[in-house]
């Protein structure tokens, strides 16, 4: 890797006074902010503090509103990401932008210039693989490739155009926890060699592990700039949030009873070519309880999600029931008739509608309720809705009643959980709850999901997160290719139990999956 460190002292890049407007609101607010070479800086701040708008401006997505971008002492304008990466910044985005039935070289092909054949491709792959232990088989399909080795393609993607400065948005939210180990040794590397890290993440002790400096931002401003080695977890939120972040309550008093819903032996075939089968599934949710599932992304979360939401059915109706009703052949309204709520993991198309206002949005789950009569949409009623969902969990938007694309992801990812707790459902089935929701949103939206089980819910949580799990879970199974483990209660389970089943370990040595 090149590594021409300017003189000492001039810094790499540095934004001066960077100020982005969305109409009365000021997104960024006069952001000063420098990255040495070599450096490994990470970028903090609680959902809509204005991390993503920061990192745009830097890659030359959007334009500031005002500011300065130094770099290496000179000021330059980024107008677009081709002119940003012809500067030397690399961005691995948290969404992968692959195409699923190339190979990775091809892939890798596609997104460079026409000067690179796919055999220097695959000769530069194999070099920096070697370099840098990001294994990958050129000639592998992407659709056959973990999260954890997708992301590497990103990786190595940005390292052929020799960046000087990459920046990562969330990166270890796809990964185990071994391959995010292998990630920081990577980023070790990178930066002794001289390339920058510009590093957004939510999880603080990674941010510890990795990172040297940190500025810390504040409803679009810079609070703070911090060693984060020298502050706890609990600490660094604390300035990110202006007060201390506590932790979920979970010990009231439960008796778990009835089966809200119940999943009897559920096999489906993959949805699509790459999909995942489910194969003879047993779950059980009592009214009282929290029941976590566990896995690595890919194993079977997504159809499992699809199979108790209905919006793909069972070939029975008693595969699954809800509070006793067979309802394994019912679509997804008739399932909300019986009491069930649902959130998936994609926020923005799946569970809220991007280009439709936040009271149009309360529409898609609440249709049923007090927002219509005879068959007609009644908006005042729907707005009225939205603002409460608003303060109840703290959704931070634009004013006024804001399309939902104009929230920040942890904001909306609020807006969508708060949307189906106050409904109260009996049965509320979640797919990542808090996927790149900071730690105060985290923890309001957990102990909203532990609140309503314990007012007598069922709530199944599906997670990436063992963390999560392990702080909110009454019983948890985990999930590996299609199968679903025995549910056992929280205390019964270790991490490495929990990491077994997730590699598929305890299935190969004749575990029993029934619940
Ligand atoms: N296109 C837009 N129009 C209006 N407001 C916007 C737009 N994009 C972002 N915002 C607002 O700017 C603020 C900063 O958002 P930004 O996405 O930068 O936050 P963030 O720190 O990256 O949050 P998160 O951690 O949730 O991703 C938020 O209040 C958001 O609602």
């Amino acid at each position: 890797m090149k590594a021409d460190v300017p003189p000492s002292g001039t810094p790499l890049v540095e934004l001066k006074g960077i100020s982005k407007r969305y109409g009365d609101l000021l997104a960024n607010d006069g952001i000063d902010l420098s990255i040495e070479p070599g450096e490994i800086h990470a970028l903090l701040g609680e959902n809509g503090a204005g991390k993503s708008t920061l990192v745009k401006i830097l890659y030359g997505v959007i334009e500031p509103s005002a500011g300065e971008i130094r770099w290496e002492g000179r000021p330059v304008t980024i107008g677009s990401p081709v002119e940003a990466r012809a500067l030397g910044l690399g961005m691995v985005f948290q969404h992968f932008s692959l195409f699923d039935e190339l190979s990775v070289a091809e892939n890798i092909a596609v997104a460079l210039s026409s000067d690179w054949s796919l055999s220097t491709v695959r000769e530069k792959l194999g070099e920096i693989s070697r370099t840098y232990g990001l294994a990958l088989d050129a000639d592998r399909a992407v659709w056959t490739l973990s999260a954890g080795e997708r992301q590497r393609i990103e990786i190595v993607r940005c390292l052929l155009q020799n960046p000087r400065l990459l920046i990562l948005d969330e990166p270890t939210s796809v990964l185990t926890p071994q391959e995010a180990e292998h990630l920081f040794t990577t980023l070790d590397r990178l930066s002794s060699e001289g390339c920058a890290i510009l590093y957004i993440s939510h999880k603080l002790e990674e941010v510890r592990r990795l990172c040297r400096r940190a500025t810390i931002l504040r409803a679009g401003r810079v609070v703070a700039t911090i060693d984060p080695r020298a502050s706890s977890a609990r600490e660094i939120a604390a300035l990110m949030v202006g007060n201390a972040v506590g932790e979920v309550r979970t010990d009231a008093p439960h008796h778990p009873q009835g089966e809200t819903l119940k999943v009897s032996n559920l096999s489906m075939p993959p949805a699509g070519l790459h999909g995942q089968a489910l194969r003879d599934i047993n779950l059980v949710a009592r009214a009282g309880e929290v029941v976590g599932i566990a896995g690595v992304a890919g194993n079977g979360q997504s159809e499992l999600f699809a199979a108790l939401s209905g919006e793909r059915l069972a070939d029975r109706p008693e595969a699954l029931a809800i509070n006793g009703k067979p309802s394994g052949t019912m679509g997804i309204d008739a399932r909300r008739r019986l009491g069930a709520a649902f959130v998936p993991e994609e926020r923005l198309g799946h569970a809220a509608a991007p280009s439709h206002r936040l009271s149009e949005n309360t529409l898609i789950s609440h249709a049923a309720t007090e927002v219509s009569r005879s068959g007609f949409i009644l908006m005042n009623a729907a707005k009225r809705v939205a603002r409460s969902i608003i303060q109840s969990f703290d959704v931070r938007a634009p004013e006024g009643d804001p399309q939902a694309r104009k929230l920040s992801g942890g904001n909306l990812q609020k807006f969508v959980i708060g949307r189906e707790i106050i409904r109260k459902p009996k049965l509320l089935i979640v797919d990542q709850p808090t996927w790149g929701v900071d730690a105060g949103a985290a923890r309001l939206i957990r102990q909203a999901l532990v609140d309503l089980a314990r007012e007598g819910s069922a709530v199944v949580i599906v997670s990436q997160d063992l963390d999560e799990l392990f702080e909110v879970a009454d019983r948890m199974a985990v999930i590996h290719q299609g199968i679903l483990s025995p549910l056992k209660p929280i205390g019964e389970w270790t991490k490495e139990a929990v990491g077994l089943e997730m590699l598929g370990v305890a299935q190969a040595q004749g575990g029993v999956h029934a619940v």
